[in-house]
């Protein structure tokens, strides 16, 4: 047995002290870009991401409509892997094929469909239109579309079908699948269409809304391949790995990453080593998570693409109290970026550290950004967002977004069972989280506070920002003035504001 000096902290129990901010440092001058995958120093890797944010490898997460707006924004989602081979094949596909400004219908409702539930179905979307087919299924025969603009619940009453009030597809504008999204704009704009389906073979195969022409306009920090289609990673474990990464690699994936709360194992090390076998540098394959230098060390050696840091720290994991084993955040980065930098002088090899669980808010981001960490995974951030895949509904007024851990016994996570094939005891907890809008809105936000963090730090990149970042510890003194009480000023109607 062995003890370890120091304490285990948390990324709280850290702030930064500013440097020096010079004429440099404005907000079109920071760039908050990282490498994605391991890479010899002073070179590029093969895959960078312009705002180093991912999803987390989670089903109330990683959605293949979740990876394509985070990767709009610049960001990465990693599909999750706890579905069928095929399934989770065909969501890379999906983000794979994806068109920049083209989407793909998610509602389509038979003719025979009543309002009242063509009116719920469009409530839990925000697409806001709805294909209709002739036998209700997105591949069926194409009769028309139906808006929220084209019926009144209380004037046609929930009963009416939707084939008495939708736009009958004679009337319709529609484009061939070669339509390009300019030409799909110039036809939207010319006919003064709100939405505009594109057809192939009496098929709706994606649909272009008027209301995302500004959002086309916007996505200039993509993180798309050399063919311009946008980046998406994939969850994989350390079992039917040899099944696993073939149909991924052939969806289209363009990195993978090990799902596991502890990848210090041989597992994990010939999950990466018969990735490299099979495909050489072709392929790349993040690992971990891991809290210590000697599992980086490990990983690394293993030909590990990335490596993963934070076991237990999750907002929905429960590691620590079942198991006994983590670290606090902060002091597992601390020591990973040590054995990391020490590996990148020895070998001339970078491998980039992704920061995994124990955010609790945007500062804790920067946090792990100035220790070391080069790009962070987010599971309750993206999951009280509008593109998450879970339920969104109304508590005592407020509205919420489901969220539960992989280690939950609602994810029926089949790496999680005993050998049995029975779960002993869960990992993780099954919640709500409160809803946040629009992805866009908050990567941007986020984005707009780590890049006034690191101007008050004077860096402009996140490499100048991990070699000048000055952090201290806070006492638990320093904890209750952050924490002092101030009784917030409520608006009243009497001073107007
Ligand atoms: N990051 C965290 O702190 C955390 C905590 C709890 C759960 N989780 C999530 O829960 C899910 C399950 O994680 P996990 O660690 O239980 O899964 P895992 O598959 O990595 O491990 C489960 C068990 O199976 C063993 N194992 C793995 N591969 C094997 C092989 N080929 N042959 C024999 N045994 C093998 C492992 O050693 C471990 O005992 C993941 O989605 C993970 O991200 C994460």
């Amino acid at each position: 047995m062995k003890i370890l000096p120091e304490i285990s902290r948390t990324l709280s129990e850290y702030l930064l002290i500013p440097g020096l901010t010079t004429e440099d440092c404005t907000p079109d001058n920071v760039d908050v870009g990282a490498p994605l995958v391991r890479h010899r120093v002073g070179e590029e890797p093969g895959i960078r991401v312009a705002t180093p944010m991912v999803s987390a490898i989670m089903q109330a997460v990683s959605s293949p409509t979740l990876a394509v707006a985070l990767a709009q924004v610049g960001g990465l989602s990693f599909i999750h892997q706890n579905q069928r081979v095929e399934d989770q094949a065909a969501d890379v596909l999906s983000v794979k094929r994806h068109k920049a400004g083209f989407r793909t219908s998610e509602v389509t409702v038979a003719p025979t469909t009543p309002l009242g539930e063509v009116s719920r179905q469009l409530a839990d979307t925000e697409q806001g239109v709805a294909v209709v087919t002739r036998s209700g299924e997105a591949d069926g025969a194409f009769l028309g579309i139906i808006s929220l603009d084209d019926f009144h619940l209380e004037r046609h009453g929930a009963s009416e079908t939707a084939g008495n009030r939708m736009r009958g597809r004679d009337g319709l504008v529609t484009a061939p699948a070669t339509v390009s999204l300019s030409e799909a704009n110039e036809l939207i704009w010319k006919h003064h269409l709100d939405v505009l389906p594109v057809i192939e073979d009496d098929r709706v195969v994606s649909l272009v809304l008027k209301r995302d022409y500004q959002a086309h306009k916007t996505y200039h920090r993509a993180t798309v391949d050399g063919e311009k289609r946008l980046r998406v990673g994939a969850g994989i474990n350390s079992r039917d790995f040899k099944d696993r990464i073939p149909a991924l690699v052939e969806a289209g994936a363009d990195v993978l990453c090990l799902d596991s709360s502890d990848g210090y194992s041989v597992y994990q090390a010939r999950t990466v080593e018969f990735a490299r076998e099979t495909y050489g540098d072709d392929v790349h394959v993040g690992a971990g998570n891991v809290v210590d230098g000697r599992a980086f060390r490990y990983l690394a050696d293993a030909g590990a693409a990335f490596v993963k840091v934070g076991i237990g720290g999750g907002a929905i994991c429960t590691t620590r109290a079942q198991k006994g084993i983590g670290r606090g955040q902060a002091s597992a980065l601390l020591d990973v970026v040590e054995a990391r930098d020490a590996y990148a002088q020895e070998t001339g090899v970078y491998v980039p550290l992704c920061c995994d669980g124990g955010l609790l808010n945007d500062s804790h981001m920067a946090m792990a950004l100035a220790m070391g960490a080069d790009f962070i995974m987010l599971g309750r951030y993206f999951a009280r967002l509008d593109e998450s895949p879970s339920r969104k509904l109304q508590i005592g007024g407020q509205w919420y977004k489901e969220y539960w851990g992989e280690g939950s016994r609602r994810a029926q996570n089949a790496a999680r069972y005993g050998q049995r094939g029975q779960m002993v005891f869960e990992e993780g907890v099954d919640g709500y989280v409160p809803y946040a809008g629009s992805l866009y809105d908050n990567v941007e936000r986020t984005r707009a506070k780590l890049t006034s963090t690191m101007i008050s730090c004077g860096s402009t990149n996140l490499r100048d920002f991990h070699r000048d970042a000055v952090l201290v510890p806070v006492s638990a003194e320093s904890f209750k003035q952050t924490g002092a009480e101030v009784q917030l000023r409520q608006p009243t109607i009497d001073s107007g504001e």
